[in-house]
């Protein structure tokens, strides 16, 4: 299948929507009427941008209001079409893609539309064109695929297809088993779009919710399995009506799209389990075993306080690098790196957002099958300096410019702590840390689509839907992907993307603050909470303070003994329940910088303390500093 996108799926003009949309690697583009209509030069000017780009023009769509016009008016709809047709054949473009019909004038009568659908396959035939038909979900009598192609079928004109376009299909719910019976010549092409289960009326739904492959709900692998059952092997076209697609930048949301088709197709392939044309090949997604190492950019004036913060949180200094000024740091199943070179990545990264994470080591089974995907997937490969004898971790670019290691346990890299570190000889007795129990990132709005794409195409991944989470300053989407929790390898990988529309929530201060996205939150996990917070907080540290009024709520909608919860409330520990299980946790004061810890003991329990979230956030509102600063020009 050839990898196509529409000019709507990517903010800016057209020229600067097409230059994207090369550079993000398409060779295939549908041109959306209203770009060309809004383009200041004629369309074989677009043709000539287009072909300078490299991109062949598949369409100009859609033809509306086609089909089932009464009499008086069918003269006037012809006319209108073989002005298209003009239009189109200056474009280059061989495709009329029409949608059913909206309008209240529209007739019904499945004779009468094929007719006009054999007249305009007539009439395009005379120009060597050809003539595409979608159901629109919203259609006025046509709003069923199988509809479309009985209209199509009855056509009975060798130019006249289907256009199946994902969204309408799925929204509906319709029964797929018909697409695999379309005779593969019979489908003009192809349109995908995913989007998350809402419910609300499919034309609003469809106009601004849309979002890549991967990114949503809808079962585009049932989609795709009939799909190439069908043998069809021409164009699949990403239409994407999204309002963060239309404010973010035009060129990470095109190749975002470019990575999901990809992503899409090997998808497919494996789940059918035969190779499909136009797939590119790769390795499978393999689960995240665990967290294997956090690195942090230490400055040498901030790395003082930091290390006494390690230690207060009960971590050792068990290794020095062999040749570079990084150190590392553990307790039980936790491994900090602190890295306090004055050159190269970590500096430059330092110098941009001040102490924060850099990057994340995650440990998978295979780290070159990792790499391989993720090449395949187009991410950015990232190479460090590295001294002889020392390991060369593979890594590629994640959120804001940090960096997503690879670790296995099965090559040489799986020794990194004693390849690269020469050991202490120091331990810690702990404050009872045992793991990584989940990272949050905090990013803009308009980009947390890419991350979950990011990793949810790299690795094998659960995702939740999508919360908000109300902070005092405004509303928070947060995203939980979790990866490798069957508890067999590792502690998994549970990661929480947060984004904001409001600039006066504590992620978008983080964001603003930060100069970008980032690692705003770790959560340790711990086998007895109670005791953990109780070392932590005999070493000094500063506990986020809980109201009472919480605890009072607890105790009149929990069974947990008053004994219990007065232990709790002296420790400052949030409580929450599900059928699993029982989770605690706490959280420390903000540190400089923005990040601030967590500490949990997960019993059982699957989530996140969601029903908490608020009461955290607005303990953490109260302790921010007012916000006065504008967020500072970042161009
Ligand atoms: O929202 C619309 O009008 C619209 C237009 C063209 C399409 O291909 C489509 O799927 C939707
Ligand atoms: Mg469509």
């Amino acid at each position: 299948m050839i990898p196509s996108i529409a000019t709507v799926c990517v903010s800016g003009t057209l020229q600067e929507k097409l230059e994207a949309i090369a550079a993000a690697g398409f060779t295939a583009v549908e041109i959306f009427e209203i770009d060309l209509i809004a383009f200041p030069g004629s369309p074989a000017e677009v043709k000539r941008i287009c072909g300078d780009l490299g991109l062949a023009i598949v369409t100009c769509q859609p033809f509306r209001d086609f089909e089932g016009m009464p009499d008086g008016r069918r003269q006037r709809v012809f006319d209108r079409a073989e002005r298209k047709f003009d239009l189109l054949q200056e474009l280059g473009s061989d495709l009329l893609f029409v949608c059913s019909n909206t309008s209240p004038e529209a007739l019904s009568g499945i004779g009468r539309l094929a007719a006009d659908f054999t007249e305009l396959g007539e009439r395009a035939g005379r120009r060597g064109l050809k003539v595409g038909y979608e159901a629109l979900a919203w259609g006025r009598h046509v709003f069923d695929y199988r509809d479309a192609w009985e209209i199509v079928r009855r056509a009975n004109r060798p130019e006249v297809g289907i256009v199946l376009d994902s969204f309408h299909v799925l929204s509906r719910r319709l029964d797929l088993s018909t697409i695999g019976t379309i005779p593969r010549e019979k489908i003009a092409m192809v349109q995908m779009a995913d989007a998350p289960l809402l419910q609300m009326d499919y034309l609003s739904w469809s106009r601004h919710w849309r979002c890549l492959p991967g990114q949503g709900e809808l079962d585009l692998s049932g989609f795709m399995r009939a799909l190439v059952a069908t043998g069809y092997d021409g164009v699949l076209s990403l239409e994407i009506f999204n309002d963060r697609f239309r404010a973010g930048s035009a060129r990470s949301v095109a190749l975002d799209g470019h990575r999901s088709l990809i992503w899409l197709l090997d998808e497919t392939a494996r789940t059918i389990g035969q190779p499909i044309p136009g797939a590119v090949p790769m390795p499978a997604p393999g689960p995240v075993e665990a967290v294997e190492f956090i690195e942090f950019a230490v400055s040498e004036v901030e790395r003082p306080g930091f290390e006494r913060l390690l230690r207060t949180l009960g971590f050792a200094r068990t290794g020095r690098h062999r040749s570079k000024d990084v150190d590392l740091w553990q307790q039980h199943d936790i491994r900090i790196v602190l890295n306090s070179e004055d050159d190269g990545f970590a500096h430059s990264y330092q110098i941009t957002h001040g102490t924060s994470v850099c990057a994340l080591a995650l440990r998978v089974p295979d780290a070159q099958a990792a790499t391989a995907r993720a090449e395949a997937l187009l991410d950015v490969p990232h190479a460090g300096a590295v001294g002889p004898g020392e390991l060369d971790i593979p890594a590629v670019r994640g959120l804001g410019g940090s960096l997503i290691y690879f670790i296995d346990r099965a090559s040489a890299l799986g020794r990194w702590s004693e390849v690269d570190f020469e050991a202490t000889g120091e331990s810690a007795a702990g404050v009872g840390l045992t793991g990584v129990d989940h990272v949050s990132q905090s990013m803009q709005y308009e980009e947390m689509l890419t991350w979950l794409l990011f990793y949810s195409s790299l690795f094998d991944t659960r995702k939740a839907p999508s919360q908000a989470v109300l902070d005092p300053g405004g509303v928070v989407q947060s995203q939980v992907i979790e990866s490798g929790l069957d508890g067999q390898t590792g502690h998994g990988l549970r990661l929480i993307l947060n984004g904001s529309q409001s600039h006066r929530t504590l992620s978008a201060r983080f964001v603003t603050d930060f100069f970008g996205s980032g690692v705003q939150h770790i959560a340790f996990a711990t086998n007895d909470i109670v005791d953990t917070v109780q070392k932590l907080v005999a070493n000094g540290l500063a506990m986020l303070p809980i109201p009472e009024n919480y605890y009072d709520d607890l105790e009149a909608r929990s069974e947990l003994a008053p004994a219990d919860i007065a232990v709790m409330k002296a420790l400052n520990i949030l409580y929450d329940a599900d059928a699993g299980g029982s989770f605690r946790q706490a959280y420390t004061q903000t540190l400089d910088g923005g990040l601030f810890l967590e500490i949990v003991q997960r019993d059982g329990y699957a989530g996140y303390g969601a029903p908490n979230a608020g009461i955290r956030l607005a303990a953490q509102a109260r302790l921010a500093r007012p916000m006065t600063v504008p967020a500072p020009n970042r161009g």
